[in-house]
Formats: C-alpha cells, sequence, structure tokens
C-alpha cells in the first residue's frame, strides 16, 4: 500500500506572505512516497525512511502518549521556553505523529479508551525525491502522504479541506509557526494564490522555461531566517505591499504569458522579486553569483522559499530562461548544483496502489 505526495516551489512571495502578502506557489513533479506493511505479528510501528535514518520502533500501545508528549513541547515552544528543533526527538517522529493525529481524528464506534486508537502493526516505509529542508517542502509532503496512505487504509477519507488542515497541524512542529504555502500545493496540486492562510488554486499551467537549482543546504533554518527578517523589516509596509504587488504581477500573467510573442513579463518581475529578497538580506553571495550570470544571459532568478541570512548556501532558487541552451552553458560554469526543469504536478497528495 503506497501513496505519494508532489514537492514544492515558491514562485514569488516568500517571507512577504507572513506579512499578510499573496504567495504563489506551484506543486512539482518530485514525489515522497510513503507505504505501509502489516508485521500481524509485531506490536510496533517500525518506521524506515530512506536517507533519514536507519530507523525506529514504536511501540502501538505509546503512540498516544508520544502524540500528547509532541502537542506538549510545541505549547513550550509556543511559549518561548522550547527551540522548534527541540519539539521532535527524532525526524521519524514526525510521519508518527502524523499518522496518530489522523487515528485520533477519526470517529471510532464505542472508542472508549485510549486504546482503542490503536493501528495495526507494520512497517512505514518512504523514500522521496525531495533533498530535505531545501525549499521544496520534504516535509509537508512526507505528511500528506501519510495521511492519505492511513485513509485509504482505514477506508476514511478525508475531505481535501480537511486534509490541508491536518498537515498544517502536523507541519507546526517542524516548521513552529509557518505559512500554509507548502501545506496547500502539496494538497491540491498545481499552482496556488495563498493569502492569509486562504488557499485558492489557479487553473493555468506554468509553462515551460523554468528551472529549479539547488545551491546547497542553508546553515540558517527557515523559522530563523523569518525571524531575523521580522527583526529589521516587520513595520515595513511599503516594502511588503512592493513584495505583493510582485506578486499580483505573476498572477495577472500566468497563463496568458504562455502565449506570447513578446518579451516575457516574468523575466522583470523575478528581477524586481529579486532586488527585494536582496533588500531583505536572504541572498547570500554563492546565489547572486548564479542569478547574476543567468540575468547576464538573458534570463532571470531568484531564491526560492527562506533563502539565508547568514551562511554561504541559499538553498532553492528558481530561474526563468526561455534560451535552453543559455541555460545548460550558463549550469556548466556552476558544476557542483543539481537542477532542472519545472515540472508542474497537477495533482496533490494521492493513493497510488497495493
Ligand atoms: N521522505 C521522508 N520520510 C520521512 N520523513 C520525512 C521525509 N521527508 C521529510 N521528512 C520529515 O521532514 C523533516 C525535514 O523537514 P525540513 O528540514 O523542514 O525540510 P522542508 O523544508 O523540505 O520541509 C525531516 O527531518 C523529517 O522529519
Ligand atoms: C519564508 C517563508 O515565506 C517560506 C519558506 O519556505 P521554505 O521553508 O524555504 O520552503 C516562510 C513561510 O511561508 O512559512
Amino acid at each position: 500500500m503506497q501513496a505519494r505526495a508532489p514537492g514544492k516551489v515558491i514562485l514569488s512571495g516568500e517571507h512577504s506572505v507572513v506579512y499578510g502578502a499573496p504567495a504563489l506557489a506551484v506543486a512539482i513533479k518530485k514525489h515522497t512516497y510513503v507505504s505501509f506493511k502489516p508485521v500481524t505479528e509485531s506490536k510496533t510501528i517500525n518506521t524506515l525512511f530512506a536517507g533519514i535514518s536507519s530507523g525506529m520502533h514504536y511501540p502501538l500501545h505509546a503512540l498516544s502518549h508520544l502524540k500528547h508528549k509532541l502537542d506538549n513541547r510545541f505549547e513550550q515552544f509556543l511559549k518561548g521556553d522550547l527551540p522548534v528543533r527541540g519539539i521532535m526527538s527524532q525526524p521519524d517522529d514526525l510521519l508518527v505523529y502524523a499518522m496518530t493525529t489522523l487515528m485520533h481524528h477519526l470517529p471510532v464506534p464505542g472508542r472508549v479508551s485510549s486504546t482503542s486508537y490503536l493501528p495495526m502493526p507494520g512497517r512505514l516505509l518512504s523514500e522521496s525525491d525531495l533533498p530535505l529542508g531545501a525549499g521544496m517542502g520534504s516535509s509537508a509532503s512526507a505528511i500528506a502522504a501519510t495521511l492519505v496512505l492511513f485513509e485509504h487504509l482505514l477506508d476514511k477519507p478525508l475531505t481535501l479541506d480537511q486534509r490541508f488542515e491536518m498537515i498544517r497541524f502536523c507541519e507546526r512542529l517542524q516548521h513552529g509557526r509557518g505559512s500554509a504555502i507548502d501545506a496547500a500545493t502539496v494538497t491540491y496540486g498545481g499552482l496556488n494564490h495563498i493569502q492569509a492562510g486562504k488557499v485558492a488554486s489557479i487553473d493555468q499551467h506554468l509553462g515551460a522555461h523554468w528551472y529549479w537549482i539547488f545551491t546547497g543546504s542553508p546553515t540558517v533554518s527557515t523559522g530563523e531566517c523569518v525571524q531575523s527578517v521580522r527583526e529589521h523589516f516587520e513595520d515595513d509596509t511599503a516594502l511588503w505591499n512592493a513584495f505583493a504587488a510582485i506578486t499580483r504581477g505573476f498572477v495577472d500573467c500566468v497563463g496568458d504569458c504562455n502565449a506570447s510573442e513578446t518579451r516575457n513579463p516574468h523575466i522583470d518581475l523575478i528581477k524586481e522579486n529579486h532586488r527585494l529578497l536582496q533588500r531583505i538580506g536572504v541572498v547570500p553571495h554563492s546565489a547572486l553569483l548564479l542569478i547574476d550570470a543567468i540575468e547576464a544571459d538573458g534570463g532571470a532568478a531568484k531564491i526560492s522559499g527562506a533563502g539565508a541570512t547568514r551562511g554561504d548556501a541559499g538553498g532553492l532558487v528558481i530561474a526563468y530562461q526561455p534560451d535552453e541552451q543559455a541555460m545548460s552553458q550558463v549550469m556548466s560554469q556552476f558544476p557542483g548544483y543539481t537542477w532542472g526543469a519545472v515540472e508542474q504536478d497537477s495533482q496533490g497528495a494521492c493513493y497510488v496502489g497495493d
């Protein structure tokens, strides 16, 4: 039994979304796959998450306790008594928490005690095309696939909106007070407009010429980056309005631009967006060199996601370059970076099969 969920890239609106501006993000054809194999003679959920851990055993009878413990730690985080990284003890906790949250939510006839929440024992496995902490939404993607998997297993489907809310709820253990961007894109797929926690799907295709480039994991977490930007720019309404205007520009032209013969307005919007991201200090020097090289060849590029307020790696960069050869040539000057075309996935998290 397997489910999968896409990753995402943010086209516009990172950071400004925190101050009420809109954001535009797209689900991409890079997936997390989560599967479950029942093991009847066992009494645990045995995790096996490729590239994440060598596996943990979670006794079924202790799952409710784990959930309460993590919920309490989140409260401590909210009070400022615990850093966000202190909420979970190990990376495996997140998907086990997601599974347990779903069980607790479901109406179980005659449920009288916490033991009636028990799921069946077995192996919970995952593998992913998404690098962790790289601005591609790996945690929301893994949570979404886990929820879909157990919804199917228990024959209790959530509505898309319920699933979106539950992903946001679980993701808070990893991201603290993050925005709805990741939960929205992994749930609904395609292009999404996110503002003040509300999501609207945009029935358009992003089109060609978009690229993602991974410039290495930032040493600073998304939460720290957001905090540092907040300290300096929280009250700069004019700045956040300028970001908002750019995102609205993207939304206005996203479908139409594909058919246009004239100079593509994406290029100017991305350049403007990049200048504003530089102003808030989230574009490290290495990313700047790459973006300058892409601009010199007639394209445009910007940080996608939190970026980094210190350290040399800037995480994910997205580029728009109509000339495919120019893109390959410029990337040959940066052999350390992985990159590829952004392929839109119109489908959100879904069940794959038995
Ligand atoms: N394939 C996966 N299987 C299990 N857990 C995953 C997987 N991908 C991500 N996670 C969870 O998400 C965490 C990474 O979250 P984070 O560093 O915030 O990355 P991102 O910004 O890509 O969401 C991991 O430590 C783990 O708890
Ligand atoms: C900086 C921010 O706007 C986007 C962060 O994106 P990511 O975690 O780098 O994918 C924070 C948020 O929206 O929660």
